[in-house]
């Protein structure tokens, strides 16, 4: 396996890594997916420098994460007040930390009209399918004077992290609260750093107002992970913790896990685009950008197509320059961004397999043939005309994913992710008869006969 630098290219030079995997072995693409990974145990230069500035020594971000965690738990508001200020330059009094109603009415009434009709559009997209996969109790007697039944209860009360430190997500705000209002949670509390693109965002407000969200708090990172999860002064301690974030938030989530339930570690978003010789390199390029510009973001185009990777690169640095954000997104690209050749289709699939992407975009000749081959990925785009951005914000589906490989084993946000389950039995005298036999049994071979008597006392 090689990496090099493109240098047939007289466009601006971008050093995406390209990679030729026809000879690879499973450990050097296993290795090449942590360094392709955000969410690894990696900070930006600025992040290392705010971490200095803000404890007085290096800490890694899970010392980060552990400290403010602690500090929130035992010291409360005042602590999330100090983070509010040291890590978001924002200098808060606590009757500040919540948004009043007054500023979701006003961020509704002054928001451009054409933006509340797509908000209620994309609500009735994200309802429809969220209701269509929703758990429903299931009872069943399989036999005379038997009923089982598996209740579905929704959560009582949430919290939802929207991002707010790169980039402003109303589009958040609608695959979370929308999935859990499918689900019957009564209680949803926001929150969102104070900053321009969180808490101070009045297109993220005007969404949270539409969907009739009143409880939305200035406050973002690890510490508001810790607050919603301990409660303090200011916001009562929720049930579940849900939403994206940078590897604060992601690390937070993780440690607060067991005090409240999240949903899964959803942190610096992640596109493979598996493409063929019946794709269009504009149209990768645009794909991979989309992803890279959430900064950091990892983009990596899989093909058997070698020309194709040359086209793709070219269009990458043609398009990146015409971007707001060209910057951040050069600097995401440079350093989770790939451009892999493989043998052929079969090893895209291991490949992409290993890799285990939040989102999967298969612009081939044959989709539903290849998706059908691959069990890892979040979220998977089928075919020329669908583009992660759908899913980021309109189609159904919530764009909240597991990254850096947990969707081996972990599921993206739905309006199941807001149920409880329990179960209810229920047997009449016969039946209780017929399988006292078998529950004495084993009860007498575990030696737990108060067990035994409380079901032969009955027959
Ligand atoms: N996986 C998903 O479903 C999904 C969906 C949307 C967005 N995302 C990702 O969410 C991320 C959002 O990140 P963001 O930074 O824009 O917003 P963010 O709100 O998640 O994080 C910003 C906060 O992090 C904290 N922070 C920053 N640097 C810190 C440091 N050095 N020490 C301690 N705390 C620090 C600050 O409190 C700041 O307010 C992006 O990477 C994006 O790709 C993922
Ligand atoms: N791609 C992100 C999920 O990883 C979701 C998003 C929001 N806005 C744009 N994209
Ligand atoms: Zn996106």
């Amino acid at each position: 396996m090689t990496a090099s630098n493109p240098s047939n290219s007289n466009l601006p030079s971008l050093k995406i890594q390209r990679v030729d995997a026809r000879e690879g072995s499973a450990d050097v693409l296993l290795s090449l997916r942590q360094k392709l990974s955000p969410a690894g145990d990696v900070v930006s230069p600025r992040g290392r420098a705010l971490t200095e500035k803000v404890f007085g020594k290096p800490l890694t971000p899970v010392e980060v994460v552990q400290t403010i965690c602690h500090d929130v738990k035992t010291e409360g508001t005042a602590a999330l007040l100090r983070y509010c200020q040291s890590l978001d330059n924002a200098e808060l009094s606590a009757a500040e930390l919540r948004v009043p109603a007054e500023a979701l009415e006003q961020a509704h009434a002054e928001a451009d009209p054409k933006l509340i009709e797509s908000i209620r559009r994309i609500r009735d997209n994200i309802t429809e399918f969220q209701t269509a996969i929703l758990h429903q109790d299931v009872t069943i007697e399989p036999r005379p004077g038997v009923r089982l039944t598996q209740r579905y209860v929704p959560l009582e009360r949430i919290g939802v992290c929207v991002p707010g430190g790169a980039a402003a997500y109303p589009s958040t705000v609608l695959m979370t609260v929308v999935p859990a209002q499918v689900a019957g949670v009564k209680q949803i509390a926001v929150v969102a750093p104070p900053t321009k693109f969180g808490a101070y965002n009045t297109d993220m407000l005007a969404t949270c107002h539409e969907l009739g969200v009143t409880e939305v708090y200035r406050m973002g990172g690890a510490q508001a992970v810790a607050a919603m999860a301990y409660g303090c002064d200011c916001i009562e301690p929720v049930h579940k913790i849900v939403g994206p974030g940078n590897l604060f938030v992601a690390l937070a989530k993780k440690h607060v896990f067991g005090a409240v339930d999240i949903d899964s570690f959803a942190g610096p978003s992640e596109v493979i685009v598996i493409a063929d010789g019946t794709a269009r390199a504009d149209y990768i390029a645009a794909d991979l950008l989309a992803q890279a510009e959430h900064s950091p973001g990892s983009a990596i185009l899989i093909t058997w197509d070698e020309a194709l990777i040359d086209a793709v690169h070219d269009e990458l640095a043609k398009q990146v320059v015409q971007l707001e954000r060209n910057e951040l997104t050069v600097d995401s690209l440079e350093a989770f961004g790939a451009l892999i050749l493989v043998r052929d289709e079969q090893q895209a699939c291991e490949l992409t397999d290993d890799f285990a992407p939040e989102h999967l975009h298969i612009e081939t000749a044959n989709p539903r043939e290849l998706i059908a081959k691959i069990h890892n990925s979040g979220a998977a785009f089928l075919g020329h005309h669908t583009p992660v951005a759908l899913g980021d914000y309109a189609a159904g589906p919530s764009h909240v994913l597991p990254t850096g490989g947990t969707c081996t084993w972990a599921a993206g946000l739905s309006s199941n992710s807001f149920l409880r389950s329990g179960s209810i039995t229920e047997f009449d005298e016969p039946a209780l008869k017929q399988i006292a036999p078998d529950v004495e049994r084993l009860a007498e071979k575990e030696g737990l006969t108060a067990h035994a008597r409380s079901v032969s006392i009955r027959r």
